[in-house]
């Protein structure tokens, strides 16, 4: 049987997206959402959303890293589905919505850029060659001198992999600042296994990480991606961070029909 998919991209981050709000998707099935992510044998992507049915909430986001396995908070897939449902009908320019870490508000705008409430961190731990930070995923923050030539999957992945994070591993960003409240990011994505071309909640966590570093003053953060220009805004007190929002384009590419 054939079903109807959508392909979204935030930032070079893309997502094959499924209304599911009628569950015509099989959700347990690992071996359906990594060859619909395959980029020769699928449609490809670095993951697949569901847009499902919520209680409250407009709609819920259920979101698969590319390998097949549900993970947790996408925060670029988050602002595709915002931009999703709105194309939808299902929202107008703003919404509420329920993903794996709990409620999400977001607004998007005339010119498609949404702005997604992230949740509160309050724990940043920092050690001596990088921070570690949950923004909704958990994210290892370096700084590095040679991020343009950086060989970000092999020591992304070694990273990864290491016995810092045990099993469930961790995203690897690397960094480098430009201005005071400017940073160039590449992520290494847990999941994906690669490095992506924008990570949401690895922007996220750079721009706190580099607040508690001491390194920007700034509550406003802009990044640089491979994949494009992403901001993220802030509130502190002392070590914890409310009002976080990630803020930048979502983009619908293309649709289509596919079995499963
Ligand atoms: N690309 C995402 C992060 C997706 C989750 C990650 N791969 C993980 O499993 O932790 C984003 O934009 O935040």
């Amino acid at each position: 049987m054939e079903y109807t998919f959508y392909k979204y991209q935030g930032t070079g981050n893309d997502f094959v997206m499924v209304d599911n709000r009628d569950d015509i998707f099989p959700k347990n099935d690992t071996k359906l959402v990594a060859k619909l992510c395959d980029r020769r044998f699928g449609i490809g992507g670095d993951g697949l959303i569901l847009l499902e049915n919520a209680g409250s909430a407009d709609f819920r986001m259920v979101y698969y890293n590319s390998d097949g396995n549900e993970s947790t908070m996408c925060g670029n897939g988050g602002r595709c589905i915002v931009a999703f449902a709105n194309a939808l009908g299902i929202i107008d320019n703003e919404t509420e919505f329920d993903a794996v870490d709990g409620r999400h508000h977001a607004t998007i705008d005339e010119y498609g850029i949404v702005s997604l409430h992230m949740k509160d961190v309050n724990t940043v731990s920092v050690y001596e060659d990088y921070v570690f930070l949950d923004t909704g995923s958990p994210h290892h923050v370096e700084i590095v001198d040679d991020l343009p030539v950086l060989d970000v999957k092999h020591i992304g992945a070694n990273i990864r992999y290491s016995g810092l994070y045990g099993d469930k591993g961790s995203n690897v960003n690397f960094v480098s600042q430009t201005e005071n409240d400017k940073f160039s990011v590449r992520t290494y994505e847990r999941g994906v296994e690669d490095e992506t071309l924008s990570c949401g909640t690895g922007v996220t966590a750079v721009a706190i990480a580099m607040k508690v570093l001491g390194k920007t003053d700034a509550n406003h953060v802009s990044l640089s991606t491979p994949g494009g220009e992403l901001k993220v805004s802030f509130a502190q007190n002392g070590k914890q961070f409310t009002n976080v929002y990630l803020i930048g384009p979502a983009k619908f590419v293309f649709k289509g029909e596919a079995e499963w």
